[in-house]
């Protein structure tokens, strides 16, 4: 193994390529569309594209990877992520995978425009799976393309890193490139196609099974390979745990379930709204995956989604992931019955789910509002009433607990309220809707909050420090995105860069970057990509 800091090419990356090593694959190996039985993935190689052209990478994940900055900017960096080259060791695959789109069984999916490159050991020992996303068709590609446009790879770019230093769980991204190709997509706005540049990321990852690459494998009645399958998750991901066996299926479902609930409160914590939590999209890690029609909540809105094609129904709206989280966790235990055999630690691991949630949901709230002891339940009340004047007008989530954190509590300020007030005001996104009544009940919440502080007994100045901590000042706003994307488009890719740049430190106060923590402008209202999204990417 290389020993040095950082690697000279990328011919020198060690892969220990485990998954096409030890689970048995497709033996076909032409890429055409088909159904792949008795087997977790085919052989695939990227296609080849015209000409690749470099628009950003993240330094952060290029170190867990240890690639040095030359050679992120290097000729051959930007050849091999757009899957022209493939780098020594790399072995490329597409995985079998099933999934619930929309609550209703969908049959085969798989890596329809993703091909995993290989596994990559660092030299701390970490293994991260490198995956490109657009890079044209596999067996598993169905009607589609294999491709993606540089609009939703700039998304999914920024978004995965944003939320990793947001300190969410998430898959990584490590490099957009454009191919120098046009892709056809319809525009959801118009119903027109339109012709837009093609790019491709770098997704990085410990792993990026998922549900559905279980779910296949018991509709398809192969429980030997399911069981088999289980297994190398557990050794592979999940070493801790021991050597598989019925109390170690057990242990695994609940951390799978503990783990999910943690995400999703972190999505809740900061206002982020997945769009498309179908079961192909969870992370057998708990990790955050798929950055398609996803959103960030600007007024605070449990009902609002992102997604167009979910505006009907709207069953993944910010308010129903945790509900949303543990049915697709019931379809994942539907699918382990076969190996685990009884039922009992499948509920149990359903339970954990709702234990977890519960608990450090109400946790994660009581860290937003900065109330320091350990009885959250007690503010059970409080809470619920603040979620309800956030909707009665639209406020921006991200504002107003920030501007919260600079409540005054010292005795020496009885104008606290006064102060409060002023500072909450450019939270609203209507002020025609601040009634006489409306402000009466927000400031006997506000009363009652500010009491709750004085009984927790906790400094002002450590109180902030806290909610600081936990209340972002930037968050990824759909608008900003559009932005950079609009820039983009142009040929110019310094906003991306400025918004990861920002990204990175989420909770600090950034002089001069203060424009990027304004609530959404009002021309962003409704315009397509800065509000809604399709599936169309
Ligand atoms: N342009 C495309 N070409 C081929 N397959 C696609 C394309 N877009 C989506 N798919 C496939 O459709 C299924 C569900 O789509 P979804 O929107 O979740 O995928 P995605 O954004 O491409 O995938 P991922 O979950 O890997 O980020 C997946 O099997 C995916 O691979």
């Amino acid at each position: 193994m290389n020993l040095s800091p950082q690697l000279a090419s990328l011919d020198d990356l060690v892969f220990d390529n485990r998954f096409i090593r030890e689970l048995p694959g497709d033996p076909e190996t032409a890429n055409f569309r088909r159904q792949v039985a008795d087997a977790c993935y085919s052989r695939v190689n990227p296609a080849k594209v015209a000409a690749p052209q470099w628009v950003a990478y993240s330094r952060e994940v290029a170190d867990l990877l240890d690639l040095s900055r030359e050679l992120c900017a290097s000729e051959d960096f930007t050849q091999v992520f757009a899957g022209n080259r493939l780098a020594r060791g790399m072995e490329p695959f597409a995985m079998c995978y099933g999934g619930h789109q929309f609550g209703f069984w969908a049959g085969q999916l798989g890596d329809g425009r993703a091909i995993n490159l290989g596994e990559v050991v660092n030299r701390h020992g970490e293994r991260w799976v490198l995956q490109l996303k657009g890079a044209g068709p596999t067996p598993y590609s169905r009607n589609a393309d294999g491709l993606a446009v540089l609009r939703s790879s700039i998304r999914e770019f920024l978004c995965s890193e944003a939320m990793h230093h947001l300190g969410v769980p998430t898959t990584r991204a490590l490099s957009v490139v454009l191919t120098g190709e046009r892709v056809i997509r319809d525009m959801f706005y118009d119903g027109n196609p339109r012709s837009e540049p093609g790019a491709i990321v770098c997704r990085v990852s410990p792993s990026f099974i998922r549900f559905g690459n279980f779910q296949i494998l018991a509709a398809r009645g192969e429980t030997e390979l399911l069981r088999r399958f289980v297994d190398y998750t557990i050794r592979v991901d999940f070493p801790h745990l021991g050597e598989p066996s019925p109390a170690v299926y057990a242990d695994w479902f609940q951390e799978i379930c503990r783990k999910t609930a943690e995400m999703i409160v972190h999505w809740q914590r900061v206002g982020f709204v997945h769009g498309v939590m179908n079961t192909d999209n969870m992370s057998i890690l708990g990790l955050t995956i798929d950055y398609g029609p996803y959103g960030w909540l600007d007024n605070y809105d449990p009902h609002w989604t992102p997604n167009t094609t979910d505006a009907e129904q709207r069953r993944y709206r910010f308010g129903q992931q945790p509900q949303i989280a543990y049915w697709n966790l019931g379809q994942l235990a539907n699918a382990l019955f076969p190996v685990f055999g009884e039922a009992e630690p499948l509920q149990a691991g359903m339970s954990a789910y709702a234990e977890t949630f519960d608990r450090e949901w109400q946790r994660m709230m009581a860290g937003k509002l900065g109330i320091a002891d350990d009885r959250p339940a007690t503010d059970e009340d409080l809470i619920i009433e603040l979620l309800v004047l956030l909707q009665k007008a639209e406020t921006d989530m991200t504002l107003f607990f920030r501007r919260l954190a600079s409540l005054d509590t010292g005795g020496d300020r009885p104008d606290w309220k006064t102060r409060i007030a002023a500072r909450l005001e450019d939270c609203y996104y209507r002020p025609e809707q601040l009634s006489a009544d409306y402000l009466e009940r927000r400031d006997a919440w506000l009363g009652r909050y500010h009491e709750r502080l004085r009984q927790g007994g906790l400094p002002d100045v450590e109180r902030r420090r806290r909610m600081y901590a936990v209340n972002p000042k930037y968050v990824l706003r759909n608008y900003l995105s559009q932005l950079a994307i609009d820039r983009a488009e142009q040929g110019d890719f310094s906003t991306v860069d400025e918004l990861l740049d920002l990204c990175r430190r989420p909770y600090d106060e950034q002089p001069g970057k203060e424009h990027y923590a304004a609530k959404r402008p009002d021309w962003a209202r409704s315009r397509p990509g800065c509000s809604m999204l399709s599936c169309s990417s």
